[in-house]
């Protein structure tokens, strides 16, 4: 077995790889993930390789192929944990947490966190297959979505789970489709409803949604319309209420103000005789991409909005509402990394040197979508030290396709391998086959050893939906 240092140690004139400065490098269940930039196994071999769950990254590659999502089952398991420990340590009433599976909806990485304890928060059809399909209970599904189809509607309805209905055209189709079910079969259908809560975030502006200028959920001028609509229906069972206000955000205000107004329209949903009993605040929690970024911790965030439900339900004098929340990103963003393979390089005299790795925006489409950043360390020269500032580009056809803008690394040679750090939420989930690439493997580690979560697309997979009807053959 291979000897390993802590990914933890000071490493001065070297890669970055010091992970979250929180003083608790060394006890792996103490660390928050999302204030860590690695994953929290990784460590460093004694061939100077990176080494995630006991496996070592360089030999993922050449045994999975290159680029490859690796995720570090520990790291997930640990964020899952945390989440519903701090709410049994914070919250005294009854709690959910669900996994925002948009983040990165697979079999796998359902399975881990059901097993965890957790429910998952679906917006599709497909995402409710896949938690389906994954063993997840129907009972701890909740299906969020602006413009659900008739289709999923009448799947999610025949499944059991929660639909969190968003908008007036939504509750109306839903009143129709349950009537139609229900003269063959059905039990009531359990629903929520997801209120624009006129609450602003500091974060970037496609993913703010619970500012009023949203196309999510219920304003608040409809909403006790939409109370007294529900309260008619015979086949519909409003359980609770629901609003998200955004995502990756630091401060703990927000969600502090989303508990306070939520609370006061759960009271007024009472008054309508509405059955409520559970609250949904959303998820949001943002996680470290860069050293300059500086979350909360799980436990600190959960603290905060447990205190504040308990505040505004001892103010309103309400009982405590089960309490659910629905992260994604902060549960799954640092528990994977991305392993690409450096290629060719390009320097223009004075302005940049491009290196070129073997993915890009069809594995990560954030950088292009939301300027986000990226920190990044060759993985088969962890000691290496640090010499060069380079722009690490994609493969695609497309001048934007920029993985990472700066990058500090040491000098890069063709067949290199590069990690990409903090790719877990949104990055697999919005892949795309641009340029006709295959979409990446993805492994998951733990304890030494590498399963397939994901398997590479073929270029057979490529063409399987292409129909070539006989006339355009020549
Ligand atoms: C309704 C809803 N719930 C949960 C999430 C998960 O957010 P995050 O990944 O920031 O925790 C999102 C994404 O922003 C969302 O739109
Ligand atoms: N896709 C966004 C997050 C959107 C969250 C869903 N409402 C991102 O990559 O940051």
């Amino acid at each position: 077995m291979l000897s390993t240092q802590p990914a933890g140690i000071e490493n001065s004139g070297r890669q970055y790889i010091h992970n979250a400065n929180n003083g608790n490098n060394g006890d792996a269940a103490k660390r928050s993930p999302n204030q860590e930039l690695l994953p929290l196994t990784a460590g460093i071999n004694s061939h100077d390789h990176l080494e995630i769950g006991g496996c070592d990254v360089t030999k993922l590659v050449q045994q999975f192929g290159s680029p490859l999502y690796i995720l570090d089952e520990e790291t997930l398991r640990s964020a899952c944990r945390q989440y519903r420990s701090a709410f049994q340590n914070y919250y005294p009433g009854e709690f959910q947490v669900l996994y925002a599976s948009k983040a990165w909806s697979c079999l796998g990485v359902c399975a881990i966190a059901h097993s965890e304890g957790l429910g998952i928060d679906v917006v599709s059809g497909g995402e409710l297959y896949t938690a389906l399909q994954a063993g997840v209970k129907p009972e701890v599904i909740y299906f969020h979505g602006n413009n659900k189809s008739v289709e999923e509607l009448s799947l999610a309805i025949e499944s059991g789970c929660t639909i969190v209905v968003d908008n007036w055209y939504e509750l109306k189709s839903l009143v129709n489709i349950v009537e139609t079910l229900r003269a063959t079969s059905l039990q009531q259908t359990r629903i929520m409803l997801r209120l624009t809560p006129g609450i602003d975030c500091h974060t970037h502006d496609y993913i703010r949604t619970g500012h009023l200028d949203s196309k999510f959920g219920f304003d608040p001028d409809q909403i006790e319309a939409v109370f007294a609509f529900i309260g008619q229906q015979p086949n519909l069972t409003c359980v609770g209420l629901h609003a998200h206000i955004g995502s990756q955000i630091f401060e703990r205000q927000p969600h502090q103000d989303l508990a306070e107004v939520m609370v006061q329209w759960m009271e007024k949903a009472k008054s309508y005789g509405l059955p409520v009993t559970e609250l949904n605040l959303g998820g949001g929690l943002g996680i470290r991409y860069t050293e300059s970024d500086d979350p909360p911790s799980i436990d600190e965030w959960v603290q905060a909005l447990c205190q504040a439900v308990k505040a505004a339900c001892e103010s309103q004098n309400l009982p405590l509402p089960k309490l659910l929340c629905e992260p994604g990103r902060s549960l799954i963003g640092t528990a994977c990394v991305t392993a690409y393979t450096i290629g060719s390089s390009k320097t223009v005299p004075e302005i940049r040197t491009y290196v070129a790795i073997d993915g890009g925006m069809s594995d990560n489409p954030r950088p292009i979508t939301y300027q986000s950043l990226y920190r990044a360390v060759v993985a088969n020269r962890m000691s290496a030290p640090v010499s060069e500032t380079v722009t690490v580009a994609g493969k695609h056809c497309e001048s934007g396709d920029i993985l990472i803008k700066e990058a500090s690394l040491p000098q890069t040679e063709p067949g290199d391998i590069l990690v990409v750090m903090g790719t877990g939420a949104y990055n697999y989930s919005m892949a795309s086959n641009y340029n006709r690439l295959p979409r990446p493997a993805a492994v998951v580690v733990a304890n030494q050893e590498a399963k397939l979560l994901l398997r590479r697309e073929t270029y057979q997979d490529l063409i399987r939906q292409d129909c070539l009807p006989n006339s355009l053959l020549g």
